[in-house]
């Protein structure tokens, strides 16, 4: 490019990157209680701890002693070490998780708590996890209005206020009747018809809106129904996939709560796990969009148990049906388009059907190889 050509592009880089901060800086007034930083000189934002000044990130996971929380925490501890991670909750912890690594008290409902756990722990990244997933949200629906809604609306004036990173996972949950099924792509009509789906489409619009408004690094992936071994789902449509596996090993059967040949998209939690870092650590620039969906595979119930069946050859599975999940998982995608993660910031899953389920049996206290041999 001609060196004129990039000056003068500089220089209309520079005017336009002033405008929007002047921009930013005058629409924010207001919209914090108290003294906001934006309502102080611009050298004076000295309580936000800026990437620059810190080696590592601070990292404040919310909602963390859910089905995914500690896993991720775990992971995060060894990237950035034990201290630089706080785990988060309005529930009690145990004994283990207490002792693993910091752990706080956290209530997204509360404002001025939010506010004060990022300040004195001077945090700079936030994974927002708190929810109320698909099925518990149907049954309790202004409790996820208050938690998915409310909530995010806190999660979302903090990050902007402190300068923070933000990571809120959306879901396949997101989508709904009307949009394409197989495969979903990215960008698609959202119309879900669970007070879940509605808030992550909430989150997701919310998010980019902050992003572009107010210039919040805000990253979202949706996740498929995420299957792990050492800790308990939360109340979901794709709960069975994670039951499915204590049933096998522990009495040789399961009873399924979905149809037989409901697919649905799923990832192993390692995999989940490690497109979050990824796309929290993915430069800005690589990203085209700021919510990507991901995914790993998609199976049926049938197909699951036939899996299972390879190792387990006394397994027996059973249908009864219930008609709030079944309605859900029929409104949900059944193959998930992910690759424009995998064109922007690389994204490949490392499990598919097979390797689950050895993993998933193998942590359950299943020889798989024994059994294989038989
Ligand atoms: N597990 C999955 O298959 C998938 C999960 N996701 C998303 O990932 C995130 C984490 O999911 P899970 O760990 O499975 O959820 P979970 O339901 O297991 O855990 C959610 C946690 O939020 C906490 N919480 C509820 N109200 C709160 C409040 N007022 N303040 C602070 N915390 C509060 C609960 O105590 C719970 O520990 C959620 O946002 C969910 O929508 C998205 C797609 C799939
Ligand atoms: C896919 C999800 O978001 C979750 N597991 C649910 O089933 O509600």
């Amino acid at each position: 490019m001609p060196v004129v050509i990039r000056t003068l592009r500089q220089t209309v880089c520079q005017v336009l990157q002033s405008t929007a901060c002047r921009c930013r800086k005058a629409a924010l007034p207001g919209l914090f209680p108290g003294p906001s930083p934006w309502q102080l000189p611009a050298d004076a934002n000295f309580h936000s701890a800026s990437f620059s000044e810190t080696d590592q990130p601070r990292v404040l996971i919310t909602g963390g002693l859910g089905q995914l929380g500690v896993g991720l925490a775990n992971f995060l501890r060894k990237r950035f070490g034990k201290d630089n991670v706080i785990l988060s909750d309005i529930r009690k912890p145990s004994d283990h998780i207490f002792r693993s690594g910091p752990f706080i008290y956290s209530d997204i409902l509360d404002y001025k708590n939010l506010r004060e756990t990022v300040v004195n722990h001077r945090i700079t990244w936030l994974l927002h996890y708190s929810a109320l997933l698909s099925a518990v949200g149907e049954a309790n629906v202004s409790l996820a209005r208050a938690v998915n809604i409310t909530g995010l609306h806190n999660i979302l004036d903090v990050a902007t206020e402190h300068n923070l990173r933000l990571f809120v996972p959306s879901t396949i949950g997101a989508f709904g009747p009307t949009s394409p099924r197989d495969p979903t792509p990215d960008l698609c009509t959202q119309r879900p018809r669970t007070i879940y789906g509605v808030s992550k489409v909430h989150a997701e619009l919310m998010g980019e809106y902050y992003h572009y408004r107010y210039g919040l690094d805000f990253r979202c992936l949706r996740y498929p129904g995420i299957i792990s071994a050492d800790s308990q789902p939360g109340g979901g449509t794709t709960d069975y996939a994670v039951q499915i596996f204590h049933d096998a090993v522990k009495n040789g059967k399961f009873e399924c709560n979905l149809k037989a040949n409901t697919r649905l998209p799923m990832m192993y939690i390692d995999d989940c796990i490690r497109a979050t870092l990824e796309v929290m650590e993915a430069p800005a620039e690589s990203l085209s969009m700021r919510t990507y969906n991901v995914n790993a595979m998609s199976f049926s119930p049938e197909e699951l148990a036939q899996e299972v069946l390879k190792h387990v050859p006394e397994f027996q599975i059973t249908y009864n049906v219930d008609s709030v999940r079944q309605a859900i998982a029929d409104s949900w995608p059944m193959n998930f388009d992910d690759s424009n993660a995998r064109k922007d910031w690389r994204w490949k899953h490392d499990f598919d059907l097979p390797e689950l389920v050895t993993t998933m049996l193998n942590f359950h206290g299943f020889d798989t190889r024994v059994a294989q041999a038989n």
